[in-house]
């Protein structure tokens, strides 16, 4: 039992609930889901709100040998949350935030290895991790930080609980090595072998990553593992005297691993387990000081981060308390990130947006911001869409972008920090970088719970010498994208996606029967002789345009529309593949502040501005009848929020894709007459050149969109239009 001193005094609690800190927590593995006596009216729940989501479990904080000790249950008090699922940096977080220094964990151990046959216990101190996509560092941004692991356990508290457990009269191992698998699932008996051929003596699915995590906090913890199995059955081996069946291989079916036989055993020896987690806690004195393996600064900056706003996590498990997917909500406590109390189940969490500085990517991030996400932004600020680019902050080892030449620019800064177009918002982490670069995508999804993906090349180009580089941005960008996605462990996307998908528009016969039907490409000859509309073959009447919904055939007809529909599938596959949920936007005629001017690449809208700007008349294609549906960027925005709230929940595996359009239909020349008549420039000039990629008609039905996602434009065309006709355009693009 410790000696009072000086330091016995109880320290003012962290919580308002508690009138002491505990400086002692007990994580609870399976089978230990309370350690104090219900009765016992001292006993006090508190639940911790932290910047990662929910705990496991409240926080009971009760008393074991005079001392105040919190206990949490790491599988939830109902054994709810999976090994992998377990939201241990919110688990650490909130018991550091408490005051807590030392913890005692409990587990329930495979035995790889015949030193440590069921029934024993083991004091962990050594572990081998096999467990991957769980996010497992406090230091993954701001401040990067190296843990030095080589005794991940606290060798004090360990020498403390060895003397403990024998003075309490108990057979034990005082070493053990443990491999962490990722779980749910068991080992097969290959891996068992292979985990005791390492060296390894236990197995078990949730040491990695708490207790490094904790030791990022600088918390020692001791573990105390009780072995409930022999894992796939102990291999036979020399030193081995095995029970022999008729072919000649080791027969331990008894002992081998099912979660009935663990959970049975584990409540057979919960008595004896509990008394030696006393015995340890006993054992520690009240002026333990942990290692300082990360520097307090540090550690301070990490629990200053900022706690979303009570509401802003449902508490009702609508989240589920889930580190792997949950990541990192954490933004520095400097009050600008502070989430604003919004409903928002992801508020506060981390979204990256690839594209962010663009015209489209930087009104997502806006709202987004507004909506109390923490968001980080991954852009190589092309330099044939981006006019001025900041110098790169990041290393001088550039890390070379496949995207073609936009990649001799600051695509090659490998997704370092830099300074950017956000600079004025710390709630917005830029990082210059290209998709197409591995480094720099896996830097960026660091802690990321949800990817909105809008980096891509866009719009017709020059010509076909533009296929490299679209097929490079566009498909190889999100090929990479998905892969560090998967290595990450995150499974929601929302990625842009275009109406070119569909090639023509949808039309019906002049007579209004019949199913919609699609016309093939115009011919060269047809458009020269000023014939634009497509005619029905059978009558050669002119076909009359219908809007087209996401079910309709897809038929892109160009490099762009093709590349546009090879990121649908990707996203297709990769959704299919791990399980996660993506959703396309095919973005219909977007405009509005902020659209790039005078590129190849920019529409119709920014071009008919930048000409009434130059003090031109806008010059309208064809007869200027072409049908379109303009769609404000403020509502694609919303778009985006709105899908990727949805990925949220849902079914796994899924894909879907969404017309984004304003549901009014305007005609090219309408817009050129309408911002003339705002900006007061000069009326518009209908030319009749035209271009050979291009489509006639195609308008949207964006009914998909409102009624699942329940999304609704809130820009008419009208007041869009009007604002747009004065807005700044992003700054035009020079030679360089
Ligand atoms: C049926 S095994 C369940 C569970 O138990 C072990 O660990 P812990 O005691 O930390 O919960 C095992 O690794 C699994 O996580
Ligand atoms: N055999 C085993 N493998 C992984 N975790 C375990 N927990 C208890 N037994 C286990």
């Amino acid at each position: 039992m410790p000696e009072a001193s000086p330091s016995d005094t109880p320290v003012a609690a962290a919580h308002p609930a508690l009138t002491e800190q505990p400086r002692i927590a007990v994580i609870g593995g399976s089978g230990l889901y309370s350690l104090f006596d219900g009765s016992d009216d001292r006993v006090v729940e508190v639940t911790v709100p932290t910047p990662f989501g929910e705990t496991s479990s409240p926080i009971t904080v009760g008393r074991i040998d005079g001392r105040s000790v919190a206990f949490l249950t790491r599988h939830g008090a109902d054994h709810s949350v999976a090994p992998h699922r377990i939201n241990y940096r919110a688990n650490i977080w909130a018991l550091k935030s408490l005051g807590v220094r030392a913890i005692v964990s409990s587990a329930a151990v495979g035995g790889v290895s015949p030193d440590v046959p069921p029934g024993t216990l083991v004091l962990t101190d050594q572990f081998i991790d096999r467990t991957w996509g769980r996010p497992d560092t406090f230091f993954d941004r701001g401040s990067v930080q190296h843990l030095a692991a080589a005794d991940p356990f606290c060798p004090s508290l360990h020498g403390l609980a060895a003397g403990a457990l024998t003075a309490a009269g108990e057979v034990f191992s005082s070493t053990g090595t443990v491999v962490v698998i990722q779980g749910p699932r068991f080992s097969t008996r290959a891996e068992s072998v292979w985990f005791r051929a390492a060296g390894a003596h236990t197995v078990n699915m949730t040491l990695v990553p708490e207790v490094t995590l904790a030791a990022e906090l600088n918390i020692g913890t001791v573990n105390l593992s009780f072995v409930t199995d022999a894992d796939a059955g102990l291999a036979p081996s020399a030193d081995t005297p095995s029970d022999e069946t008729a072919d000649g291989t080791a027969d331990t079916s008894s002992d081998s691993v099912s979660a009935d036989l663990v959970f049975r055993r584990l409540r057979d020896a919960q008595p004896r387990i509990i008394r030696a987690i006393e015995a340890i806690v006993a054992a520690i004195p009240v002026d333990y000081e942990p290692r300082e393996l990360i520097a307090p600064a540090e550690v301070e900056r990490v629990l200053a981060y900022a706690v979303p706003a009570a509401g802003a996590v449902p508490a009702d498990g609508a989240v589920p308390a889930d580190g792997a997917v949950l990541a990192d909500g954490a933004v520095p406590a400097d009050g600008t990130a502070v989430v604003t109390g919004s409903s928002d189940v992801d508020a506060g969490r981390l979204l990256l947006v690839t594209g962010g500085a663009g015209f489209i990517g930087s009104a997502i991030v806006r709202q987004a911001r507004d909506r109390g996400w923490s968001v980080r932004v991954l852009d190589s600020l092309r330099p044939d869409v981006h006019a001025a680019v900041p110098a790169a902050a990041g290393p001088a080892a550039a890390v070379p972008s496949a995207a073609g030449p936009a990649a001799a620019g600051p695509a090659a800064a490998g997704g370092a920090p830099a300074a950017g177009p956000f600079d004025d918002d710390p709630g917005v982490e830029f990082l210059l970088g290209d998709v197409t670069d591995p480094q720099a995508v896996a830097a960026a999804l660091a802690g990321v719970t949800v990817v909105c993906h809008q980096a891509a090349k866009v719009g017709l180009g020059v010509d076909f010498l533009d296929a490299p580089d679209y097929v490079a941005s566009n498909e190889l960008g999100t090929a990479i994208l998905l892969a560090g996605m998967t290595r990450a462990g995150i499974g929601r996307l929302v990625m842009a996606s275009s109406m070119v998908v569909y090639g023509e528009g949808s039309y019906r016969r002049a007579s209004g029967t019949g199913d919609t039907l699609r016309p093939p490409a115009r011919q060269q000859s047809d458009l020269e002789a000023g014939r634009f509309d497509p005619v029905d073959p059978a009558t050669g009447l002119a076909l009359v345009p219908a809007l087209i919904s996401e079910d309709d055939p897809l038929d892109p007809r160009n490099v762009y529309a093709s590349s546009k529909l090879s990121q649908e599938y990707l996203a297709t596959s990769w959704a299919r593949s791990t399980g996660g949920r993506a959703i396309a936007l095919r973005y219909h005629n977007v405009y509005g502040p902020g659209m790039p001017q005078n590129t190849p690449y920019a529409g119709v809208a920014s071009l008919f501005r930048s000409a009434i700007e130059r003090g031109e008349a806008p010059r309208v294609f064809e007869d200027g009848r072409q049908r379109r549906d303009f769609v404000h960027v403020a509502d694609v925005a919303s778009a985006n929020l709105a899908a990727l709230d949805s990925t949220a929940t849902g079914p796994d595996s899924t894909f879907r894709a969404f017309n984004v359009g304003s549901g009014t239909v305007h005609t090219i020349g309408d817009l050129a007459e309408a911002l003339s008549r705002f900006s007061g420039g000069l009326a518009p000039v209908v030319t009749g050149e035209f271009r050979l990629g291009d489509v006639r008609h195609i308008t949207a039905s964006s009914e998909r969109l409102r009624s699942e996602l329940g999304w609704t434009p809130s820009v008419s065309f009208d007041d869009g239009v009007r604002e747009f006709a004065h807005a700044p355009l992003r700054a035009a693009v020079t030679e360089r």
